[in-house]
């Protein structure tokens, strides 16, 4: 299977301060599942940052779908971005746009015409078990279903990678391993998804999936340990 991400060597430091991401190289295989682990302030957030081109590093190479990520210009930015699809943790829906405004934003911004969005925000909407919210604003829908409306936005586009940062970090354990259910259904007709989490408990959602430590800017295990049997560490 191909690479469909690449970091060699990759750095970042903000600002003056020291490298927050240091001497990063690892490859992600395209419909690979991977989970990104590390504690609080080892540079997931920051990692992830540079996968979904949020943020350029400082020194390094990286290649998306095959291509120079860093010297892109800037252009093409968006096209790029539009096969990358992000979920975070505090969800950033638009909160006077009802759950099916909400998902149907990206296909909008991309300039679909009205009459194709009604089916795809439709089928989303009861791929992620809200058929019933589509009016319903953000803030009368509980976290879990923030965030399946988050999810839904994230992957109408069809993205060929999805990123998502903390996504099980504001919902009780039985709606993070729904959502993972969710991240693994996608992840099966081809998806290639990278979690960063916390929560070691989500791993065993998952099976055959990669995981990727990351402590003080480093990546540990570059090529992701492969879990197999589910539940325990190969
Ligand atoms: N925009 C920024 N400017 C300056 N420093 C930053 C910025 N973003 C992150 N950092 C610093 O970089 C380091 C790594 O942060 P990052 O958010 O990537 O870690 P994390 O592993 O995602 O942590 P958490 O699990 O707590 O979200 C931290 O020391 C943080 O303070």
């Amino acid at each position: 299977m191909a690479n469909i991400v690449q970091f060699e060597n990759v750095g970042l430091r903000y600002g003056t301060g020291p490298e927050t991401l240091v001497d990063v190289s690892f490859a992600l295989t395209a419909g690979g599942f991977y989970f990104l682990t590390g504690a609080s302030g080892a540079g997931k957030t920051s990692l992830l940052k540079l996968l979904y081109l949020a943020q350029r590093p400082t020194r390094g190479i990286i290649r998306l779908f095959g291509e120079d990520a860093v010297t892109l210009p800037r252009a093409r930015l968006p096209g790029f971005r539009r096969r990358i699809g992000v979920v975070l943790q505090d969800f950033r829906l638009i909160p006077h746009l009802s759950a099916a405004d909400n998902i149907a934003l990206p296909l909008r911004v991309s300039g679909v015409p009205e009459a194709d969005i009604e089916t795809p925000v439709r089928e989303m909407l009861a791929w992620v078990g809200l058929a019933d919210r589509a009016n319903s604003r953000p803030a009368t829908l509980s976290g879990g279903e923030q965030q399946r409306v988050a999810i839904a936005r994230a992957v109408i586009g069809r993205p060929e990678v999805l990123v998502a940062d903390e996504p099980t970090g504001n919902v009780d354990p039985t709606m993070a391993a729904r959502l993972i259910h969710l991240f693994d259904g996608l992840n099966r007709l081809g998806t290639t998804v990278v979690v960063a989490t916390h929560d070691m408990g989500l791993l065993s959602g998952v099976d055959g999936a990669h995981l990727m430590r990351i402590e003080g800017g480093r990546v540990l295990d570059p090529t992701g340990s492969l879990r197999h049997p589910p539940g325990r560490l190969a």
